[in-house]
């Protein structure tokens, strides 16, 4: 394909990803008078931010005064299991409450408390009511807010050069497949419009990743199509690192029934507002659940319980509102122990804590979800919940004041669930929405700056571009050399790509569900050297087979072991998958581009997951049961050289003395060694 069949632009800032750090970085980007784009995957609005439900953790203390930005800091690193970078935790902790008030002056209608004040609901790890929120649509209202202060800001473009899209513009539908480098330096993206199978360049000096999580890798997962790690991908493929990509958060309640819709999720608001935990016996089993270090912040009895609703400065907290692992693990044991619901999770009940108009005005979306999805009314029955794939804790190694990816390259930047290091081994509900303002507007202010100093733009090079192309179109050329019989070669390639603007679908070749046939039938012709391309759908079934039986919830040695080797041989297969049909709008084709990032991503999930011999958060290993001290001061940081992903130990920065002191001695003494808790007590 010709240079000319590409659409270029030119912009100072490209935001790859529209959801809250997306769009949070590119109101700075533009603010700081950055030409910027915004790129996104799905139908602009349409990301998974828009999807939360609980709200967004920010120590206002309007519902209990006593709560500040050191209660949040402690809570956050206790949920994170010491393990998060502490310079974001205390950055976050800090400014969230700003980035809130923020939002206000965009135009967000928090619910409010009867003063007026913005209220926040009770969240699991939170010691005190935290999360603003807007019934359970927060998230909704966090994009719509968003989203008005860019059409704000384009309106001003408008008033000033005539163009809307002069200063911002947004691409929607577009997928990034490549980011493009000069030197070691960021020169842009690449990708294609997913409608129409055109391609697109973007030259920028400067891109902020922003694309969300990785839970397409697994079957139930709460993610959406979108997911497939393609910042973290991008992010290896560009040189920067990722890091701790161990910790997955299981979140303990997704939908279980019926098959359809196993893994949407639940919020956790259902038990921030009272919902309880059963088993089969209808005992209300977390008691038994909570490890030593929250003993001390939990209640031991019913009653304790359900009188903290009421009085929550007199008594401890219910253990269904421990941190995301433990309830994840607990439930994953009672179903395990033979003591599940009859569609395999456990019960969460709220009908019989609360009055029906209650439950409705409070959790409107789950009253909606349940009756529509699972034809059950919540507020008079129990809903089924099982542990589902959420949130990746690991992500792109940044600098915690810039978001500037490490590693090799510069002008990279990553916010939000893209990035990693914030959450340590275990996000707390609410700490995401935060996360997204407080370092989407960091990241975007930083990627301003950097393109401030920098004296010669970088450029793509031709031979990069081409490259795109070519791996853009190879599984379109694969899928027609099979049905030709022909050779895969680049006069294929031209051929499939000279097909381009012709109606797609027109391809006589076998649909995408019937081409591959059985896996294993497919796999043995490729490995025989036929032409026989592979299906893009077979293969992400076996990748989330591999990594939902091999590395999920419970980790044991020999399945890691087993895992790698079976990525090893998806790996042989992924690079021969094929799709029918053409460039336009061609789902198959999209998920085959999708593959190569699934892949390696998972390779380092599962690389690093065996490299921990510990359990800690979302890594929990049958084998290392309990968390160790030692690995507690080390990142597992993961790169990608000629195609093969490497593993390091990278020691955790230490944290500064007067934030250690935030926290009493027998708290340090279950996570730091010997020998830190000695520095510590010189301090
Ligand atoms: C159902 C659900 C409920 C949740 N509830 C809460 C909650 O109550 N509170 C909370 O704090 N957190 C919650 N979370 C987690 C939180 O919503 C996410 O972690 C957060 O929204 C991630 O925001 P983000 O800006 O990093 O990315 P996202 O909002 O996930 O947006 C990613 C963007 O990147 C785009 N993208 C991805 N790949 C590409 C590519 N290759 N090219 C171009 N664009 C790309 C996508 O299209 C999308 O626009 C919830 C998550 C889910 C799934």
């Amino acid at each position: 394909m010709s240079d000319n069949k590409i659409e270029r632009h030119l912009y100072d800032v490209v935001v790859i990803g529209a959801g809250g750090a997306g769009l949070r970085a590119a109101i700075e980007a533009r603010l700081a008078g950055k030409r910027t784009a915004i790129i996104s995957k799905s139908l602009f609005g349409k990301a998974h931010t828009v999807m939360a439900e609980g709200g967004a953790a920010a120590a206002m203390g309007n519902a209990n005064s006593r709560d500040n930005w050191m209660v949040h800091f402690r809570d956050t690193m206790r949920g994170g299991k010491f393990l998060n970078n502490f310079r974001m935790a205390e950055l976050h902790a800090k400014e969230a409450p700003e980035r809130i008030w923020e939002l206000e002056t965009y135009g967000a209608l928090f619910d409010r408390t009867k003063d007026g004040k913005i209220s926040q609901r009770n969240f699991g790890g939170h010691e005190y009511p935290r999360l603003a929120h807007v019934g359970d649509r927060t998230g909704l209202e966090l994009i719509r807010t968003l989203q008005q202060k860019i059409v704000s800001l384009q309106q001003e473009d408008f008033a000033a050069t005539g163009s809307y899209d002069s200063r911002i513009r947004v691409f929607q539908e577009t997928t990034i497949t490549e980011l493009m480098l000069d030197g070691d330096r960021v020169a842009g993206a690449f990708g294609y419009y997913r409608e129409t199978g055109e391609f697109l360049l973007f030259e920028a000096p400067a891109v902020v990743l922003a694309t969300g999580g990785v839970g397409r890798s697994y079957k139930v997962t709460s993610n959406s199509w979108e997911y497939t790690g393609d910042g973290h991908a991008l992010a290896l493929r560009a040189g920067a690192t990722l890091i701790n990509m161990e910790f997955l958060q299981f979140h303990p309640t997704g939908m279980v029934w019926p098959p359809s819709v196993k893994g949407i999720l639940v919020t956790e608001s259902v038990r921030g507002d009272g919902g309880v935990l059963r088993n089969s016996d209808n005992k209300r089993f977390m008691f038994d659940y909570v490890p030593d270090v929250f003993r001390k912040q939990y209640a031991e009895t019913e009653e304790e319980a359900d009188r903290w609703y009421a009085d929550p400065d007199n008594n401890r907290r219910p253990p269904e509102l421990l941190p995301r692992d433990e309830v994840a693990r607990a439930i994953n044991s009672e179903v395990k122990a033979g003591r599940g619901s009859p569609a395999g999770g456990v019960f969460l009940d709220v009908s019989t804590r609360l009055p029906a108009e209650q439950i409705i005005r409070r959790l409107p979306s789950m009253h909606h979800q349940f009756k529509e999805l699972a034809d059950v009314d919540i507020t008079k029955e129990p809903m089924e919940v099982g542990p589902t794939c959420h949130y990746v804790m690991g992500g792109v190694e940044v600098d915690p004041d810039t978001g500037a990816a490490f590693g090799r390259v510069q002008g990279l930047f990553a916010a939000g669930e893209v990035s990693g290091g914030m959450h340590g081994s275990n996000r707390l509900g609410g700490n995401s929405l935060s996360d997204l303002l407080v370092f989407g507007k960091r990241a975007g202010e930083h990627a301003s700056a950097y393109v401030d100093t920098l004296q010669v733009r970088p450029r793509p090079a031709k031979v990069d571009v081409a490259a795109a192309v070519e791996v853009a179109l190879a599984p379109l050329v694969r899928a027609a050399a099979s049905s030709t019989g022909s050779s895969a070669d680049s006069s294929t390639g031209s051929s499939a790509d000279s097909s381009t603007g012709s109606s797609a679908d027109s391809s006589a070749a076998p649909s995408a569900d019937s081409s591959a046939g059985s896996s294993t039938a497919s796999s043995a012709a490729s490995s025989a050297g036929s032409l026989i391309a592979e299906n893009p759908y077979t293969l992400q079934q076996d990748l989330q087979a591999v990594m939902g039986d091999l590395v999920g919830i419970i980790r044991r040695e020999g399945e890691l072991t087993d895992a790698l080797k079976r990525l090893h041989e998806l790996r042989a297969r992924v690079a021969n998958v094929g799709a029918t049909g053409g460039r336009r709008y061609n789902p198959g084709w999209h998920l085959a581009l999708d593959l190569r990032n699934m892949l390696v991503v998972s390779e380092c999930t599962a690389r690093a997951a065996l490299e921990r011999e510990e359990s800690r958060g979302g890594h929990t290993r049958e084998d290392f049961p309990a968390m160790n001290p030692t690995w507690r001061r080390i990142n597992l940081v993961c790169s990608l050289s000629f195609g093969e992903v490497h593993l390091e130990h990278k020691p955790v920065p230490a944290m500064r003395a007067e934030l250690l002191a935030l926290f009493e001695r027998s708290e340090l003494s279950k996570y730091l060694t010997d020998e830190e808790l000695a520095e510590v007590e010189e301090q």
